[in-house]
Order: structure tokens, then C-alpha cells, then sequence
């Protein structure tokens, strides 16, 4: 449904050359959920508006909906859906009149548009507000109006830029929920970005980490927490002695480098029980107090840390070099 080869966008500001996404590789087969995880900076959305047409890549080829992106971008456009980070409703207007010029852009006669724009309420759970203005919505419902737009011409594929981001838990869940929906009972492939791990783990069949514009991992969330042997061990301690409190980690035998997040410290180890006694009394000995001690499961964060030394979500460092692909 999406395959790319060697995709890559550069921007240049101020004489300098931006390498925004260095060549990526996707294949997505249809009806998957697919996540592109990254941290800020990454090449998420210059990765999604590439293969939206709505930015020419500067290198490479992609297939999108059984278009070429750069020989035939109407063809990808009347197949795709697009929902932008923030989206792009008019608070003036109705939900259903959204709806319905959204259906008439994409083509559809105003009877279908109408027709569509019923179905859609229905799939994203707006029923009963059809006739608000969309400024009067809350946030939750105002996303699901933006997906419900990116739906109402039935594509192939849809795209989601951080769909739940500064949603409240309980809305985050509920647009999940539909998105779920459009995969299981219409095929629908999904392709999103999102910054939250706990979203990407439990709705991707497959995630793509992307860091520095490059793919730097991919798989099912299963086969890449498969590939952080051992447990991760966040110890919180005050946050003037986390660096001295890192600096103990480090020391720990077959302890990964640890990263510091606020005023705690995390870093792999094989056995996380194992540790934690010489850990303490290490502690104990510098007269670090230590706040709290947990021994973690991987997570799709640990990937990244792994092969970057970094937490997703930490804010990016420019200068680092640029992992090798798993
Ligand atoms: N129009 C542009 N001009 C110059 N640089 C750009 C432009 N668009 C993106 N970039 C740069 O390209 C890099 C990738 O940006 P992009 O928005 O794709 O990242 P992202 O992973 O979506 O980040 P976020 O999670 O913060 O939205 C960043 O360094 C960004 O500053």
C-alpha cells in the first residue's frame, strides 16, 4: 500500500542544508496499522507531507495507494487522507457543514457527501453533534472531527500526525478505540506519528523509529522490545546528585550508559534484580538518598535508547551520530 525506496527531503535556511529525512525505506502492505515513532525533529511530518504530495521529496521514488508520488500525486490524493498536527477546521462552521464541503472537495456529488458525512459521524462517535459549531466542541470531539475528515471520500490509506496529542487519557482512548475500527472492520491502513509509546505498542502491527531522518529500527512492537535483552532500572534520587547518581550506574557491572531524564537515571541491565542490591548500597556509601527504585520491562523506549543513548523523550541532540539500522 506504501513503499518507498531511498526517500529524502533537505531544506535550506540561511545558506545552511537541513537533512530533514536521509532516505527512507517503508513498505506498508494494506489494511496495517503502522506507527512512526520518533522525537522531536525527527522527520516524522516531513516524512508524512512527502508521502501526502503536499512536499516534493529531493531524492528517491514511493508508491502510494498504487500511484507513483511524483509521476501521479492526484491519483495519490483522491486515495489518501490527511490529518494534519492541529488540523483544519473552520470553528464557524457546523460539524456536518465540515463534513459535507469536505465530501464535495474530494469530489463526491452533495447527496454522497451528505451520505458519507452520516457514516462518518457514526464511525468517530460525533452523533447528536451535527449541528454544533465546530468552535463549540471539546478537544477530544474536535479531533475526531478532523479524522472524520480525513475519511469522508472512503480512502485507501490515512494519515495521522500525532492524532492524540494534548488530548486528555480518556479522549486519547476513545480515538483510538476508532481508529482501531477503521482497521478492523473497513481495512483501512493507518499510517500515524505519535510521540506516546504506550499508543504505538498497543495499536501498530508494525513501528518504524525513526531518529535524525533515518529509520533506525522496525518491527512488530513485540520483536523490537525482543531485542532489548534484560530489564531497564530508573532509580530517582534529588535532582543536584542525579549526575553523581549516574555516574554510580555507569559503574555497575554490564550496565548500558545511563541516560538522565529530570532527577532520574535509567539504564539496561541483564537482570535487574540482580543488581539492585550492589546498587543500593553504592548509593548508600556516596550519601545519595534514593527517592525510588524500579525495575522495568523493555518498552519501545528502551529500543531507542539502545541504539541512540537517548530517550524519545528526552529533546533531541543534533550532534549525535547516526545509529545503524537493526
Ligand atoms: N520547512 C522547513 N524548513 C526548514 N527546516 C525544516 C522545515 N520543515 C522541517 N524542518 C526541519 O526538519 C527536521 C525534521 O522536522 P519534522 O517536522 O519532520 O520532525 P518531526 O519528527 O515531525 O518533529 P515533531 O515531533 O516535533 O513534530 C527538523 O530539524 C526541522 O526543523
Amino acid at each position: 500500500m506504501i513503499t518507498t525506496h531511498g526517500l529524502a527531503r533537505s531544506f535550506h535556511v540561511d545558506g545552511r542544508r537541513i537533512d530533514a529525512v536521509k532516505g527512507v525505506d517503508i513498505d506498508v502492505s494494506p489494511g496495517m496499522g503502522v506507527t512512526l515513532l520518533g522525537p522531536n525533529g525527527a522527520g516524522k511530518t516531513t516524512s508524512f507531507r512527502m508521502l501526502t504530495t503536499l512536499l516534493r521529496p529531493t531524492a528517491g521514488t514511493a508508491t502510494v495507494a498504487g500511484h507513483d508520488l511524483l509521476a501521479d500525486p492526484t491519483g495519490v490524493r483522491r486515495r489518501i487522507g490527511y490529518v494534519a498536527q492541529g488540523g483544519g477546521t473552520c470553528g464557524e462552521h457546523t460539524v456536518r457543514e465540515e463534513l459535507e464541503t469536505q465530501g464535495q472537495l474530494y469530489g463526491l456529488s452533495r447527496a454522497k457527501a451528505r451520505r458519507r458525512g452520516g457514516e462518518v459521524v457514526e464511525q468517530l462517535e460525533l452523533n447528536g453533534l451535527e449541528n454544533r459549531l465546530v468552535k463549540t466542541l471539546s478537544g477530544g470531539q474536535r479531533r475526531r472531527l478532523d479524522v472524520a475528515l480525513g475519511l469522508v471520500h472512503s480512502p485507501l490509506v490515512v494519515f495521522l500526525d500525532e492524532p492524540t496529542a494534548g488530548l486528555d487519557p480518556q479522549s486519547r482512548a476513545a480515538l483510538w478505540k476508532r481508529v482501531h475500527m477503521l482497521r478492523t472492520e473497513l481495512g483501512t491502513t493507518v499510517f500515524v506519528t505519535t510521540h506516546y509509546l504506550e499508543e504505538a505498542d498497543a495499536f501498530s502491527d508494525q513501528v518504524l523509529i525513526i531518529d535524525h531522518g533515518q529509520i533506525i529500527a522496525e518491527g512488530t512492537p513485540e520483536a523490537l522490545k525482543a531485542k532489548v535483552a534484560g530489564h531497564r532500572v530508573e532509580i530517582t534520587v534529588p535532582m543536584d546528585l542525579v549526575q553523581a547518581a549516574a555516574a554510580i550506574a555507569e559503574r555497575l557491572p554490564h550496565a548500558s550508559k545511563p541516560s538522565v531524564i529530570g532527577d532520574t537515571v535509567r539504564f539496561q541491565v541483564p537482570r535487574g534484580d540482580a543488581v539492585i542490591p550492589d546498587l543500593i548500597r553504592a548509593m548508600d556509601l556516596a550519601s545519595i538518598p534514593t527517592l525510588s527504585i524500579q525495575v522495568v520491562q523493555p518498552t519501545l523506549d528502551d529500543i531507542f535508547l539502545l541504539l541512540t543513548g537517548r530517550s524519545i523523550r528526552e529533546q533531541p541532540n543534533t550532534e549525535t551520530s547516526t545509529p545503524d539500522r537493526m
